[in-house]
């Protein structure tokens, strides 16, 4: 951690006001360590004495946390107009919460002040300065979100700067600069974090610290959060994941990430860039909003390579096609196999899994044109690692790994009974595997359900292994829609055996053809990667 920059999380005030975002104390409690782990200096931890919950949350975090890098930060406002701060609940709430520092929304913009709080300027200014200073007075580390500052700053920057003074005036340690609305660009924050230095005679030495506190509506959260640290912030607010009101927070990991890596800034305490992607994953898992794929540095796709031109420079360096190398954010790069592959994106991905192909053009010739030609029939591999790996394995050891020989499957969707009851579906499967012949029933709520319950219990008797496999995500997509019911099916099936998840592809002229292709290719690359031979 840097003494002389702060960064400043809010995942668990600011991110909780994303739509759909519903943090229960519990989530808090998980996710304030894993903050801590990442070595942000604060945790801002919600709005005690507003929202129950956030009481609750810093009742319990004094009790159950202990944070080794992190201060908690406990969110409020200013007084109310005509209120002492000594008497004004909210701020009482504020004190309540033990919380070493505490963090104080103030009006920044005088059309705010007039318009929204129903007051003037003067006692506006009287609310911040009675509020920081009774804060401070009580033993508490203050913390001043200027709201509205930038546009408040565009339209009156007299107020602004008053604003701003009464509160460094009063012992506000940092004032934090906000584009509450979010619709700063970089070069307007340049302009007006340097007017607004130079009108305080603020230096890098000043006993307070200017900070940034960016959202995303004009798509330049992290570029303004950047912009102001160029121009003489010194601490920075965000969230795990950009989330938050509307379209979210500045990505504090990625505002970090430029800083640390491009600015040769050390930022994190204890090297937490580097775990910076299985946190931001751990977090999505609490939150339980599906990871961005394209995230900036922590992304799973974000040293995903695909064109074939990119891996056969990457083959050479793979700094010739990525910025950073991803072990910095605990990320890794992976090649993914399309029609878009040369012979180096497939040498590239056998190195991945384990197989060395170097030297070996014609296998690679040979794959690559099995991929074209499956892919322009509808395949997808990059989705489908492991159907990929079916396929690289065939063509080095040239033969299939026979697990088993089908005989024949069919499946029947039968409803008995009147309008409203429910389609049931039986499978029966017919196989040889271990030198017997296997003849097996499976029902379920749909044709694909049954046959994967008829293929299981197949084969559970010769490989029991089988039974640690769940089928975890099934996608379907019509390719060819010119043809209405005649069309391609394309199947992905996601499937798990506890510790690891992997996908396949199925493609067929109906859904239970291609379902059929993509879960035997899933049992095959279940068993082989358990360890299991053809039995
Ligand atoms: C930019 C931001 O993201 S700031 C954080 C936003 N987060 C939240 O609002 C989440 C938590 N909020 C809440 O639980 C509620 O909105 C509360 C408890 C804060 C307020 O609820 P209520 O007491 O019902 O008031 P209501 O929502 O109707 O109005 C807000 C009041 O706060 C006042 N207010 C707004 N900003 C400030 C401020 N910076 N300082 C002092 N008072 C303020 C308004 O003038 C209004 O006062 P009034 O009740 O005298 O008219
Ligand atoms: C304080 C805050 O969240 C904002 O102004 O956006």
């Amino acid at each position: 951690m840097n003494p002389t920059f702060d960064v400043y999380d809010t995942t668990l005030r600011d991110g909780a006001q994303q739509e759909g975002m519903n943090l229960s104390v519990a989530d808090k409690l998980a996710i304030a360590p894993l903050l801590d782990e990442l070595g942000v200096g604060y945790i801002e931890g919600g709005w005690p004495g507003a929202i129950p919950k956030d009481t609750d949350f810093f009742a319990r975090a004094a009790r159950e946390l202990t944070l080794k890098n992190a201060v908690l930060a406990a969110f409020g406002s200013t007084r109310k107009a005509g209120v002492a701060a000594s008497e004004d609940k909210q701020v009482r709430g504020l004190l309540d919460s033990q919380a070493p520092v505490l963090t104080l929304v103030a009006k920044a913009d005088i059309r705010h002040v007039e318009r929204a709080l129903r007051t003037d300027g003067p006692e506006n200014l009287a609310m911040i300065g009675d509020t920081v200073r009774f804060l401070v007075a009580e033993g508490r580390r203050v913390v001043l979100d200027a709201e509205h500052f930038f546009d408040g700053y565009r339209y009156d920057p007299a107020y602004t700067l008053a604003a701003v003074e009464t509160a460094i005036e009063a012992g506000a340690e940092v004032v934090a600069l906000c584009d509450t609305n979010g619709g700063m660009l970089p070069h307007w924050v340049t302009d007006v974090v340097g007017e607004l230095r130079e009108a305080l005679g603020h230096t890098a030495d000043s006993s307070y610290r200017l900070g940034m506190h960016a959202h995303n509506d004009s798509g330049c959260a992290v570029a303004n959060s950047l912009a102001a640290v160029d121009a003489g912030c010194a601490h920075v607010q965000g969230t795990i994941n950009g989330y938050g009101e509307r379209t979210g927070n500045a990505d504090l990991l990625t505002v970090v990430a430029n800083l640390e890596i491009k600015g040769g800034r050390t930022l994190l305490a204890d090297g937490g860039l580097a775990e910076a992607s299985r946190i931001a994953h751990a977090v999505s898992e609490i939150t339980n909003i599906s990871p961005y794929g394209r995230q900036p540095y922590v992304g799973a796709s974000a040293f995903a390579h695909k064109g074939g031109l990119h891996a056969s420079a990457i083959k050479v360096d793979p700094d010739l096609y990525q910025h950073i190398d991803p072990r910095a954010v605990g990320n890794d790069m992976r090649m993914l196999i399309s029609d878009m592959a040369g012979r180096a994106s497939i040498e590239l991905k056998g190195r991945e899994l384990g197989f060395d192909l170097t030297g070996q053009g014609e296998l690679l010739t040979r794959v690559t044109t099995r991929v074209k030609d499956a892919e322009a029939n509808g395949y997808t591999y990059d989705a489908a690692d492991a159907s990929f790996e079916l396929l690289l394995r065939e063509e080095i050891s040239g033969e299939r790994q026979e697990y088993f020989s089908v005989e024949s499957w069919r499946t029947i969707v039968e409803r008995a009974g009147s309008r409203g009851t429910e389609a049931t579906a039986e499978a029966t499967v017919k196989l040889h595997a271990g030198g017997e012949r296997h003849v097996s029933t499976g029902e379920g709520n749909g044709p694909v359900n049954a046959l994967d319950h008829a293929l299981r219990q197949a084969l559970v008797r010769v490989y029991p292994e089988i039974q640690e496999f769940e089928l975890i995500d099934f996608k379907v997509r019509i390719l060819d829609t010119m043809h209405g019911t005649d069309a391609t099916t394309r199947v992905l099936i996601e499937t798990t055996d506890g510790q690891r998840s992997w996908s396949t592809v199925g493609v067929g002229p109906n859904l239970i053809e291609a379902s059929w292709e993509a879960l035997t290719d899933s049992a095959i690359y279940g068993l082989i990667h358990a360890g299991v031979s053809p039995r």
